[in-house]
């Protein structure tokens, strides 16, 4: 078995690969985020999740490793919003979220010494109205501060989701299904690890 690294700071991220069984172990690298002039959000974010990925190849201890990056960044009416800086910037954010539906675009690659190999998916959130009182005292819980679009929908921002077409664990930061695709196609496929690990326990 390759080792695995998580190239990200996001306890999200960690927690969901944890959930499907993975052992790996976390080296978050620091990259650039700033969208190139014009750049398509699609595009952005799946070069993100490849820097990320490339990145952290680079730094891995052992050569032979399999890192995984990823990016998320909720996009609506044409706009790209990443982690607010501030209170102002989250409020903006969840005003124009109110009552409409948006997109959170996901992509997470996997970097090997064969390649990086990448998947984007883009997941439709629809929120009810949110009323300014609610948006107030949401940025006091300090959810709203390190999140895409300004809400985690695995916390406190599930009241405000009316409906959700995709991915769940891709708008949280981590698309499970594709992830496991490109462990899969890298020859390491995640039931291997399952069996494995059952194998050790008996
Ligand atoms: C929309 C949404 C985003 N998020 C989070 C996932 C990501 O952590 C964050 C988007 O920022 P990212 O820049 O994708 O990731 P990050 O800076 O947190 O971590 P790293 O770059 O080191 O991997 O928003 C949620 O937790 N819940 C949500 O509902």
């Amino acid at each position: 078995m390759r080792p695995v690294v998580l190239a990200s700071a996001s306890p999200r991220r960690r927690e969901l690969l944890e959930q499907i069984g993975l052992s790996f172990t976390v080296a978050p690298v620091d990259i650039d985020e700033t969208p190139l002039p014009d750049e398509r959000p699609d595009h952005y974010v799946e070069r993100l999740a490849r820097q990320k990925a490339e990145a952290g190849l680079t730094r891995a201890a052992d050569p032979n490793s399999l890192v995984i990056g990823s990016d998320t960044t909720v996009v609506c009416e044409d706009r790209i919003m990443a982690k607010p800086a501030n209170e102002a910037e989250a409020a903006d954010m969840l005003r124009l979220l109110s009552g409409r539906t948006h997109k959170v675009m996901t992509a997470v690659a996997l970097a090997g010494e064969y390649g990086c190999y990448a998947r984007l998916v883009i997941t439709e959130v629809r929120f009810r109205e949110i009323f300014e009182e609610e948006i107030k005292a949401y940025w006091q819980t300090g959810e709203p501060a390190d999140k895409a679009g300004g809400y985690g929908i695995q916390g406190g921002g599930a009241v405000f989701v009316d409906g959700l077409w995709g991915s769940y664990s891709a708008v949280v930061g981590l698309p499970l299904q594709e992830t496991a695709e490109l462990f899969e196609e890298a020859g390491q496929p995640v039931w291997s690890v399952w069996l494995s690990s059952a194998e050790m326990s008996l």
